[in-house]
């Protein structure tokens, strides 16, 4: 449905969180290297993911690797930051579609950044004087609008 690219994640439960909401959404999550925590951390195992739902998860070496390897349509491809002054959900989201979100402790870094449009950077909305959303809410708040939007579509028909 939608590709969900996470670069360079840092805090196990933040990730683990996305990888169950991947698999229950259907989407496909790109995670880009260095990663903050092995796979194998305790952290990870004690999300409880089954294995399914890593089937979900790819890792790429880096940014460069992640676009050689995909090839993401440059026009359907956000970045997600509070940096932005496109509001999210003015857009209209297609099936495909790939949302990048920036790791904890420093968002995007700004070179990363500053290679998306500006139509093309989205703000989710927070109160004034707030920083961010949690890294994994930020994930969960930009698919469900973009599924919302698309009529909770799967290829079997709409999710119940
Ligand atoms: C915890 S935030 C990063 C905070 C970081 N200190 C910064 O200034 O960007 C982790 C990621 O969640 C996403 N995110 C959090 N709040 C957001 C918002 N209001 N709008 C868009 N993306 C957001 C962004 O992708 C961000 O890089």
């Amino acid at each position: 449905m939608f590709h969900i690219v996470l670069v360079e994640p840092e805090i196990p439960p933040n990730t683990g969180n996305v990888i169950r909401l991947a698999a229950n959404t259907g989407c496909q999550l790109h995670l880009i290297e260095p990663l903050g925590f092995s796979m194998e951390d305790r952290h990870m195992r004690r999300a409880g993911l089954d294995y399914h739902e890593y089937a979900r998860v790819q890792r790429h070496a880096d940014w460069q690797s992640f676009l050689d390897r995909m090839l993401p349509a440059r026009d359907r491809m956000f970045a997600m930051t509070t940096h932005g002054s496109q509001p999210a959900h003015a857009l209209q989201f297609q099936p495909g579609d790939w949302f990048v979100f920036g790791c904890e402790t420093r968002g995007l870094a700004p070179q990363l950044r500053e290679s998306f449009p500006t139509t093309q950077r989205l703000r989710l909305p927070m109160l004034e004087g707030q920083r961010s959303l949690n890294l994994s809410n930020a994930v969960a708040v930009t698919v469900f609008e973009a599924w919302r939007q698309n009529g909770f579509m799967t290829p079997q028909g709409p999710a119940r």
